[in-house]
């Protein structure tokens, strides 16, 4: 199960980026460059209508990236950034037929609807080719590599050892492979003067990197008109954390939306400005971020819910009885409205995250575990109560079989893994490892110490069970 091969990630790092090169300017983030780069980025932002606190800067923050910094304190409200509605990047509404925008628009529609940082990253790359853009302080301060698994190689791809995220990796190295080639195709017959990439080619690698930039830093916005990706410069320099210090406000006007960041705290002089991407899982900040958050309270591991895989959990915690497969039509219709059997079924279950366990699981569990004779105390139970952890509501017995069933399943999952926890620590120890590398064991190490958290959490439940029988 965990032993899926990739081994066709795309080239680590992107070309030279041919399309800044054109420019006569290089894109490169040493530390100086990226200083003065920073420092344009601001003046931009200030010459173009837009507030930038005088007591923020763009410092590096180690691993290369850079973040936002206040050089005095500051207290909590303290208006940091506004952007007028005209500096945001996002794809344009309704443009005009024979432009390079029109060209761009049926080039969008290529793309998958799931895959929109894609979508948005062509108007990036447009705006990176474009000679004179008017976005050209912006997109020069962009990273010129990012440290996503579409990028890592075959073996780094494999490291990762969790079968769901390798997946979403080849789905998207395959969209990336797929529009160079539907590219490849229309753009040869696009005349220059509407050509979206100045004629220049555009090859996976330059789509990576565009898609990269654009799922790392887009904001999502809502207003009236409905919601739309986009790109807010300088905003988007803010690093993130699960507790911010700042957070984004928008500002409707008859010119459009506004943005700003506020500060929600009192900042002490050297603060990096935070805000919060949202409730990602590890799988989301990997995939679209390039990071991972050890002890993420919002990460969880999957897996396919299945009556075999529970009679092995069963076997594993030494439970008798006859195996699930065997069930009652009676309870059939539980797990139906469970929506873990029947016609479009959703079989994706959950461990970790606030509630430990997803709800649909135990249910089904309890209910299996159920006698003919306890099917009256089901039938008096709601859905809802029959999926909360707290509480035994079909008694002791039941509740210490589907919990100990719960350790086993979390066992497996654990033992489907190629290594173990120790053996992925020992690993981080070494100095040579690459940045992916790290990365993937990073990402690895988190998903097994959730499923340990898992394990001790209802090992703690069962003992607190057996106790209360024994008194
Ligand atoms: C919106 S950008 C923030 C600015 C970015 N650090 C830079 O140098 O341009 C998001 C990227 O910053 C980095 N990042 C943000 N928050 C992070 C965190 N808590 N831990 C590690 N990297 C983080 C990741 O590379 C992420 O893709």
């Amino acid at each position: 199960m965990f032993r899926i091969y990739a081994h066709w990630g795309l080239p680590r790092t992107l070309p030279p980026p041919s399309l800044s090169l054109t420019r006569g300017r290089v894109c490169v983030r040493s530390y100086q460059a990226h200083q003065q780069q920073g420092e344009e980025l601001i003046s931009w932002v200030r010459q173009n209508g837009g507030h930038v606190h005088p007591s923020l800067c763009l410092s590096s923050i180690g691993n290369g990236g850079m973040g936002l910094i206040a050089t005095q304190p500051l207290v909590s409200g303290t208006l940091l950034i506004t952007l007028p509605p005209h500096l945001p990047l996002s794809l344009p509404n309704s443009p005009a037929s024979s432009s390079p925008d029109y060209t761009l628009a049926q080039l969008t529609k290529l793309v998958p609807d799931e895959l929109w940082a894609l979508k948005l990253g062509l108007k990036v790359l447009m705006e990176r080719a474009h000679i004179g853009s008017f976005w050209w302080p912006y997109i020069c301060n962009l990273p010129q590599r990012f440290n996503v698994p579409f990028f890592f190689t075959g073996p780094e791809i494999t490291n990762l050892q969790y079968p769901p995220v390798i997946y979403q990796v080849k789905r998207r190295c395959r969209a990336l492979l797929d529009l160079e080639k539907e590219l490849r195709n229309i753009l040869t017959e696009v005349p220059s003067n509407q050509h979206p990439f100045g004629g220049q080619e555009v090859n996976a690698s330059s789509l990576g990197w565009a898609m990269a930039a654009v799922s790392s830093r887009a904001f999502q916005m809502h207003n009236s008109k409905g919601s739309a990706r986009l790109m807010l410069p300088l905003i988007d320099m803010c690093n993130h954390s699960f507790s911010p210090n700042a957070r984004i406000i928008q500002q409707e006007s008859k010119e459009g939306t506004s943005f700003s960041v506020i500060a929600d705290r009192h900042l002490e002089e050297g603060a990096d400005i935070l805000l919060t991407y949202g409730a990602l899982s590890n799988d989301i900040l990997l995939l679209d971020y390039g990071f991972v958050v050890a002890e993420n309270p919002h990460d969880f591991v999957e897996m396919r819910y299945d009556k075999a895989m529970l009679d092995a959990a069963r076997m594993a915690a030494r439970l008798n009885g006859d195996g699930f497969s065997q069930s009652a039509v009676s309870r059939q219709s539980i797990l139906e409205q469970l929506n873990l059997e029947g016609a479009g079924a959703s079989l994706q279950v959950n461990f970790g995250g606030p509630k430990l366990v997803d709800g649909r699981l135990l249910a089904a569990l309890r209910v299996l575990y159920a006698q003919d004779s306890d099917y009256d105390s089901v039938q008096q139970r709601n859905l809802s109560e029959l999926q909360m952890l707290d509480g035994a509501p079909l008694g002791d017995v039941i509740e210490k079989k589907s919990l100990k069933t719960l350790v086993a399943i979390c066992a497996l999952l654990l033992g489907h893994f190629p290594t173990s926890i120790t053996e992925d620590e020992n690993i981080l120890k070494k100095i040579d490892l690459t940045e992916a590398g790290r990365l993937a064991l990073e990402y690895r190490v988190a998903k097994k110490k959730l499923l340990v958290d898992c394990i001790q959490a209802l090992s703690r439940r069962i003992t607190s069970l057996e106790k209360d029988t024994m008194q």
